[in-house]
Formats: C-alpha cells, sequence, structure tokens
C-alpha cells in the first residue's frame, strides 16, 4: 500500500516548486498524498490529491498523526508550533522539513543526498526519523564543490555571496522588481533622448532610490533594486549574520563532520550579500587546500561528482554565457567556473558557482528525501 504522505506549505513559492517537481518526477504515483492547509481547512485539495481531496486543518494534530510521512515547506513558525506537539503525541512517522527550525538539532539530518548519502544512510540505519533541507546557500555552494570535501582536500574555505531576492520570499522579489520599475519610470524620459546626460539619470536614480517610501521597502528594509546589501538574517551580535554562521555550521553537519563549530570542523566563513538577482544564489569560493593539485585534476574531480554539476572553461565567453543567474535559473544544473589557482599560493584556489536556491536550495533534496524513504 502506497504511503500516507501529508503535504503542507504546498502553495507556497518553495511548496510550488516542490509540486512541479514531484510532478515531474511522477512521485505522486507513488504515494497516497494528503493536502494540508493552515489557512483554509474543509478547502479542495489541488488536482495531485486522489482519495483524500479535502484540505486538512495542518494543526490538526490527529490528522497529521495518520501520516507515514509529512513534507512541509511551511516555514519554521509551524514548525515550532507542530513538530513538538507531534511528537509528543507519540507520533513516530519521518519529517521532511524545508525550514531551519530544527537543521542543528541532534537527532536531525541535513539532507542533500548527492553530497552525504553515507550519513543518511547511516542516520536511517539508526532509526533516523527528521530530514531537513540545508540552507540554499551551502546546498547550492556543496552540490557545485562537494567533491573537494568529500576528497579531504579542503584545509578551509571563505565564501562570497551574491544572494538573490526569492531567498527572502516573494514579497521580496515582488518589492525588487517594483523598485527597478519605480527607478525605471524616474527616468524614462532622458532614457528615451539618446542626447540626455548620464549624470543627470544617475543623479535622478539615487535622488529617488534615497526618497522610497518605507512602503516600497517594506521586505527589505532599505532599497536593493539598483544596489545591495550586506547582510543576511539576523545580527548574532558578534559580527557575524546569521546566514554566514550557516556557512560553518551547515558545511560541516551536512559532511557529518561534527556539528559545525567543533574542533573537527572546516573552517568556512565570508560575507553573505543580497543582490538584485531574481533566485539564483551565486557564490565567489576561496580554497586553501591541503596540497597543492593541478587545475585540471580539480575540475576532473569536480565534474565527476554529481551528474549536475558542470565545469565551466575559465574563459571570458564561457563564464558570461553559462555563470550567471540568468543561465541557471530554473535549471538542475550547478555550474562551477572560475576555476584558476590564486595568487597567494599553489595551494589556494578560486571558484565561482550559482544555483537556483528554488531547486537545489530548497525544494530538490526534500523531495529525493521522500524518495530515498519511499525506497527505503
Ligand atoms: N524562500 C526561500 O528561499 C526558502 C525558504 N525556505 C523555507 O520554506 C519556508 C516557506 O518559504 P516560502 O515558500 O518562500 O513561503 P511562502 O510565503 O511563499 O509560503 C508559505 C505559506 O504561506 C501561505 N500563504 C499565504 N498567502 C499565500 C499566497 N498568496 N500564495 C501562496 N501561499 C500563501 C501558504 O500556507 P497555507 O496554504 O497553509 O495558507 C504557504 O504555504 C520558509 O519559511 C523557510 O523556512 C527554505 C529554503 C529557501
Ligand atoms: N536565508 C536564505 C533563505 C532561507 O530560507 O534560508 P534558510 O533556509 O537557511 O532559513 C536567504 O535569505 O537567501
Amino acid at each position: 500500500m502506497s504511503k500516507l504522505v501529508g503535504l503542507v506549505g504546498w502553495r507556497g513559492m518553495v511548496g510550488s516548486v516542490l509540486m512541479d517537481r514531484m510532478s515531474e518526477e511522477k512521485d505522486f504515483d507513488l504515494i497516497e498524498p494528503l493536502f494540508f492547509s493552515t489557512s483554509n481547512a474543509g478547502g479542495t485539495a489541488p488536482a495531485m490529491a486522489r482519495n483524500e481531496t479535502t484540505l486538512q486543518d495542518a494543526f490538526n494534530i490527529d490528522a497529521l498523526k495518520r501520516c507515514d510521512i509529512v513534507l512541509t515547506a511551511q516555514g519554521g513558525d509551524y514548525t515550532n508550533a507542530v513538530y513538538p506537539k507531534l511528537r509528543a503525541a507519540g507520533w513516530n512517522g519521518h519529517w521532511i522539513d524545508a525550514a531551519s527550525a530544527l537543521r542543528m538539532e541532534q537527532n536531525a539530518v541535513i539532507v542533500l543526498d548527492p553530497v552525504n548519502m553515507p550519513v543518511i544512510k547511516n542516520a536511517l540505519a539508526q532509526g533516523g526519523k527528521d530530514w531537513i533541507g540545508g540552507n540554499c546557500t551551502v546546498s547550492c555552494m556543496l552540490m557545485g564543490v562537494g567533491a573537494l570535501y568529500k576528497a579531504g582536500l579542503v584545509e578551509w574555505m571563505s565564501t562570497q555571496t551574491y544572494q538573490a531576492a526569492s531567498g527572502g520570499g516573494a514579497q521580496h522579489m515582488r518589492e525588487l522588481l517594483t523598485q527597478y520599475g519605480t527607478l525605471n519610470a524616474e527616468v524614462k524620459a532622458l532614457l528615451d533622448d539618446p542626447k540626455s546626460a548620464i549624470l543627470e539619470i544617475d543623479r535622478r536614480v539615487i535622488a529617488k532610490q534615497r526618497a522610497l517610501t518605507s512602503a516600497e521597502t517594506a521586505n527589505f528594509g532599505v532599497p536593493l533594486g539598483g544596489s545591495l546589501i550586506p547582510w543576511i538574517d539576523k545580527d548574532l551580535g558578534d559580527g557575524m549574520s546569521k546566514e554566514e554562521w550557516k556557512g560553518m555550521a551547515e558545511t560541516n553537519k551536512i559532511l557529518g563532520m561534527g556539528e559545525g563549530f567543533d574542533s573537527a570542523a572546516i573552517p568556512v566563513d565570508g560575507f553573505c550579500v543580497r543582490v538584485g538577482a531574481m533566485r539564483c544564489h551565486s557564490q565567489a569560493l576561496t580554497f586553501k587546500l591541503k596540497k597543492n593539485v593541478p587545475v585540471a585534476d580539480i575540475e576532473a574531480m569536480i565534474a565527476a561528482d554529481n551528474e549536475w554539476v558542470k565545469v565551466v572553461p575559465n574563459t571570458r565567453e564561457a563564464t558570461i554565457r553559462d555563470l550567471t543567474p540568468v543561465a541557471v535559473t530554473g535549471t538542475m544544473q550547478i555550474p562551477v567556473g572560475r576555476i584558476r589557482k590564486l595568487v597567494m599560493g599553489p595551494d589556494y584556489v578560486g571558484a565561482f558557482t550559482v544555483g537556483d536556491q528554488l531547486l537545489w536550495g530548497a525544494a530538490e533534496p526534500l523531495r529525493r528525501m521522500l524518495r530515498i524513504l519511499l525506497d527505503a
């Protein structure tokens, strides 16, 4: 009999990408889906529902307890509100979650099976039940350069990120585009006149950016269109942003290298920056390797690691064609390019990678974990 899989958060942005991928991969043929809602219990479930076509109340513990597996992309507040009650009620099913709330719990595995299948298998063998998707930046980075970690080559890594608006959620994407439109409208007449002065256009744009109302910057807090924001997530009070903290903590946990910052952990640090891209996170990586490895060998290792990674030749033409958010959005590919030795010495290697943060950064690792459980 098919497993009963409770789906929570399916109509949100991450949830919609997840539903699309599950449909594409025919996952619904393998499960009995039970759709939940936090806002419309009793409503009609989406077309993928088969026998149970009424939306269940996502806060109803008895309804959730029926499920063999709960798959949620509803967010951390929902997880914090429901997960403890569900477990306290004796539910022993599998919980698959996009939110960060449970990620660093000892019993939870951060799932990214092309990178950490042995960690997942080991946890399954020990009765693990909590499978949490990783931070989007970390997951996309490891899909690209996980090979270097698996080979034990990385002494430390620094990452400078260029993170898309989608990381904040749907409203952030809308706000970014609205700001671009507002700025364009401000100077449209001047742009239409090829003889207008660029410095006058520039003066008007910056004046408009500085004059954006609090409603026009409600989500990011400051203008993002035509600017950038070098802080993502909470202020940890020690100079680090929470997004930067996740880089080391989650990379190491995914790799089974300890709980983030213990003595066995590989140092990972850098700056996380929001830019005006829509849904691809990009990262410039600096590696200090444990030994001098030729670039060709590094490229070969990366290319052979999984079926989605693609080494982009370190040429201008290939880079601007294949290594951008515009090239990658909506695809499962993880291009890694700009791979070269840095002037600091033969053990220092640079690389640049791009990933769709709603696919490999959020939905896909969860979908694949569901498949692993169905196959187990
Ligand atoms: N955005 C991202 O990049 C990432 C997000 N995540 C995690 O996933 C969680 C969900 O993120 P995200 O998908 O961006 O959140 P959304 O805001 O798009 O969706 C969350 C929930 O909001 C409710 N909702 C209310 N109004 C609407 C509407 N008009 N359209 C769709 N849904 C609506 C839905 O719940 P209901 O149907 O019950 O009303 C939906 O499931 C995050 O909180 C985070 O924990 C993880 C990785 C990346
Ligand atoms: N923090 C990420 C998005 C996200 O949801 O991350 P996490 O799953 O770690 O909370 C960003 O803003 O780009």
